[in-house]
């Protein structure tokens, strides 16, 4: 019994319970929690295809395959040109395909820090949403699981902070680089004030520098489409997921207890409409991007903004698709005095093969390793650093870090073997916006506003500095070659320049649907995660996030989606 539909035509019904806008990292889990009650019936309805069969999504190396700008299994959408990265328009992924970014993604699960939660709390006016009480859902979330090459992963993790039974697979690196691995280590070690280690960055104190934890088990990535929609699940009788359903807008408006109230979602299938409707909820669980896109083009939005595009306004809430935060990055390579890099692999065909074989055969070799590399590190700016002039610190607190390294041993496209540090600036000032056209299947106008606030470039420079200082360590004597970009050799005006002309998107939206106070005139989403003013319609993926936490976001992600689930079925239940 195939529950997961490829064709509308046999799809049983167009009436349930709830139908659910997008299968994506938070779509799955609110599906999948929603149809633990047999009573109720839930629609999936994703834009993308399958992930079964999809072996670049399935193996860990082959993750940036996926990335290619004009990939089957990207939405491949471009930002609008950002002024403050010289005016380019930058490539911004987005997974198209069932589990959605989690399907997609770098794999890196990181919770984010303490004060980003209780500052989430603060901003909602609920304490549901502090760490304390988001923790409960993360270990709900999480299966920790052992490497695939079985390595003593003693002192690389505390497994107190831990879940053993969740959907989602965890583990640390399955595949070794001893030479840069031991490199890393040993500069905590030389300059441990600065840059001192951490043994488990998702305590809620991420501060430091240590081993990463990906979404991986058994030298498989693990996604919201693999472990919540695994078959005993999707073979539930009251759950159905059709696949290649483009959401279009929500349809079908009358008044309940005196709101509007949105009974259906258009969606497209092939060239023709159909409406699904839904009974109880309409869930919009289609990300950062789309989830404001829908919203507006069902006249949820800015009333000026829908009247100009001949939209009927259904409820004036003006800060659908502002607000937006991200990551920037700026990734920094240098050649390498060693060939203990994925280059030995990725540009030598024999070993490659290999490498393929062995996944095929054990799960395990070069091909369980994701590309965002086997450790991070997580730091601050100094307190008394000139930068905070320009604007006070954004940051949600001293537990908190401005920067995200991530050491990838890895490089540029070119023959030769190279390291790569991803520097991201993870506490951003600026705030960017999704926008429509008139046209409701075209593209939304992606505009993250990338270091658009002065603050945001110089304090990436103050990251540049602080990364030199990392790799000036004894460690990495005769070990690193040349820079692709010296920096180093820049005067300041330059420097910026530089990061500006080399800027990459963090691929980290959150916000544009952001939770608010139940009374607050701002804001799109309830701290339940209803939407204002509106009856019968949730948000629940990462546009409800505030401001982007310290942190990679799909492990935030899925802690909204459980948590979101939760509250569902509570107000049912009342
Ligand atoms: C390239 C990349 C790398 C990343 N790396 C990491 C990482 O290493 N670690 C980490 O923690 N986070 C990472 N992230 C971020 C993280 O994956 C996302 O923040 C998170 O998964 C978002 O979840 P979501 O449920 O909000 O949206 P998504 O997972 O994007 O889900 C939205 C779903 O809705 C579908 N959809 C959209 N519009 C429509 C429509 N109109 N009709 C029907 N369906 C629709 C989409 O196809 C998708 O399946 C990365 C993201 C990207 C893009």
């Amino acid at each position: 019994l195939c529950k997961l539909y490829e064709d509308v035509a046999d799809l049983p019904s167009l009436q349930y319970d709830y139908v659910v806008v997008g299968g994506g990292t938070a779509g799955n889990v609110v599906a999948n929690r929603l149809t633990e009650n047999p009573d109720v019936s839930v629609l999936v309805l994703e834009a993308g295809p399958s992930n079964e069969g999809v072996l670049v999504s399935e193996v860990p190396f082959l993750g940036n395959d996926l990335l290619a700008p004009t990939g089957p299994y990207s939405w491949n959408y471009t930002t609008t040109p950002q002024t403050g990265l010289n005016s380019r328009a930058i490539s911004y992924a987005r997974g198209y395909l069932l589990g959605g970014c989690s399907s997609h993604n770098g794999m890196v699960y990181s919770r984010g820090a303490k004060d980003d939660f209780d500052r989430y709390a603060k901003l909602t006016g609920d304490e549901g949403w502090s760490w304390d009480q988001i923790f409960p859902y993360f270990l709900k979330t999480e299966k920790w699981t052992p490497p695939a090459d079985h390595h003593d992963t003693r002192g690389q993790f505390n497994p107190s902070i831990h879940g053993t039974a969740g959907r989602i697979s965890v583990s640390l690196s399955g595949f070794q680089w001893p030479d840069f691995q031991r490199r890393i280590i040993q500069t905590t070690e030389e300059l441990p004030h600065d840059f001192p280690f951490n043994l488990d960055m998702n305590s809620g104190q991420p501060l430091g520098v240590g081993w990463i934890q990906s979404t991986i088990g058994h030298g498989e990535r693990s996604s919201s489409a693999t472990g919540y929609l695994e078959p005993n699940f999707i073979q539930r009788p009251n759950l159905d997921v059709l696949l290649h359903a483009k959401v279009s807008k929500l349809v079908n408006v009358t008044q309940h207890q005196g709101k509007p109230r949105f009974g259906g979602v258009q969606f497209r299938y092939g060239t023709s409409l159909f409406i699904a409707e839904a009974s109880k909820e309409i869930i919009l669980s289609a990300g950062a991007i789309n989830t404001p896109q829908v919203l507006l083009n069902s006249g949820v939005g800015d009333h000026s903004t829908l009247k100009a595009l001949g939209i009927p306004t259904v409820m004036d809430l003006p800060s659908v698709g502002k607000n937006s935060s991200d990551h920037s990055v700026l990734p920094l390579t240098w050649a390498v005095n060693s060939n203990d890099t994925a280059e030995s692999i990725t540009q030598n065909a024999t070993r490659f093969n290999e490498a393929s074989e062995q996944w095929n055969t054990s799960r395990t070799g070069p091909f369980v390793f994701a590309l965002a590399g086997t450790h991070a590190g997580w730091l601050r700016l100094s307190p008394d650093s000139p930068v905070f002039d320009i604007h006070p610190d954004p940051s949600p607190g001293p537990g908190a870090p401005h920067f995200e390294f991530l050491f990838l041993p890895s490089g540029v496209n070119m023959p030769g073997h190279f390291i790569t540090l991803l520097l991201a600036l993870v506490s951003p000032v600026s705030r960017g916006s999704i926008t429509i056209s008139s046209d409701p299947f075209a593209d939304p106008l992606i505009n993250p506003a990338y270091l658009g606030s002065e603050f945001d470039a110089i304090a990436l420079r103050e990251g540049v500095k602080l990364a030199e200082k990392f790799f000036n360590a004894p460690a990495w004597h005769g070990y690193l070659g040349a820079p692709a970009i010296n920096l180093a050799a820049m005067n300041a005006t330059e420097q910026v320049a530089t990061i500006r002309a080399n800027v990459v998107s963090g691929s980290h939206m959150v916000g544009t649907a952001s939770m608010s106070p139940r009374d607050a005139t701002y804001g799109v989403v309830n701290p339940d995660l209803t939407v204002k003013g509106i009856a019968g319609l949730r948000v629940i993926d990462a546009s409800v996030l505030p401001i982007v936490p310290g942190a990679h976001t799909q492990a935030a992600t899925y802690a909204v989606a459980e948590r979101g689930a939760d509250l569902v079925k509570q107000t049912r239940a009342t």
